[in-house]
């Protein structure tokens, strides 16, 4: 259970709950309790502490895996752009659930194109790690290339992870190195999840080395001519491929309930690289 730093009665809890649970954003649940006199910071931790308690408690009876805290960079109706230290990022599509943001020029494209030259060389066949038998294979539904970067490889990467951390609110060292993805004509990645399914054997290992990711920040490094979109079947939402953009996604247990299945779509014509950034629950080591 969360520790509670401020007091808040059963009715009020009861109250807060009622209207999380009516799905009222929390600027909605914040400003009563601001014009009864509360100290809005205060308000905000009773708030945040009563959802965490409630959310913590179901997940127990329901046999569900606890949520935790995930990066949530933005609110929703806040600004247009937002400030990642070195560049302004632009807020192009926010999406409550499953909980998704596209953020519009969040690399230049000669940072693009920079990322891309210094990949090309070292890529080889895309494989997944498989969970059962704690090895990497290659995977018919990922018929796309990749290579990873060590977190801090060069300057370059040091300069993007600092602006993602600052653009997430989300620290350098809980993030794993950039990986980079070319997907040729008719390459995809078919739906999936990001985290790490707790079910598998294999997970265990993976854990140890700084939780499980909480989210996944897919950066375009170009714009393919046709195809190549990021599906969210659940959502029946798709988003294209612009170089420069991102879209980011989090989700706060490793569960289908967030809605965070994902792939990459064919690409119809010509190419299209990613570099993809995922955020863990603790320093990733
Ligand atoms: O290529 C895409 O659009 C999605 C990439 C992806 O899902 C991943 O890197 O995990
Ligand atoms: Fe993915």
């Amino acid at each position: 259970m969360p520790s509670q730093d401020v007091e808040v009665d059963d009715a009020l809890a009861a109250w807060i709950v009622e209207q999380v649970r009516a799905g009222q954003p929390p600027e909605a649940v914040l400003a009563p309790l601001v014009e009864q006199g509360w100290d809005e910071d205060a308000a905000i931790d009773a708030v945040e502490w009563v959802t965490r308690r409630f959310l913590e408690q179901h997940a127990v009876e329901e046999g569900l895996p606890v949520p935790v805290r995930v990066p949530a960079p933005i609110v929703a109706n806040g600004r247009a752009t937002v400030d990642a230290g070195d560049r302004q990022v632009q807020v192009l599509a926010n999406l409550l659930h499953p909980r998704v943001i596209v953020f519009g020029s969040v690399l230049s494209h000669e940072e693009c194109d920079a990322l891309v030259a210094s990949a090309r060389s070292r890529l080889s066949r895309s494989s997944t790690f498989n969970l059962d038998s704690g090895v990497d294979e290659v995977h018919e539904g990922r018929t796309s290339q990749g290579m990873f970067f060590a977190r801090g490889a060069d300057a370059l990467c040091r300069r993007i992870e600092a602006r993602i951390a600052t653009l997430l609110d989300w620290p350098v060292d809980h993030g794993e190195g950039l990986q980079v993805l070319r997907y040729g004509p008719g390459a995809e990645y078919r739906p999936h999840y990001d985290y790490f399914d707790p079910q598998r054997p294999g997970t265990s290992a993976l854990l140890a080395r700084g939780g499980q990711r909480v989210a996944s920040l897919v950066i375009y490094l170009n714009t393919p001519e046709c195809g190549g979109a990021t599906t969210f079947p659940d959502a029946r939402f798709e988003v294209a491929p612009i170089k420069g953009n991102a879209v980011f996604f989090s989700y706060d247990r490793p569960h289908p309930m967030t809605g965070t299945l994902h792939g990459g779509a064919p690409v119809i014509e010509g190419e299209k690289w990613v570099a993809t950034k995922w955020l863990r629950e603790r320093q990733y080591v």
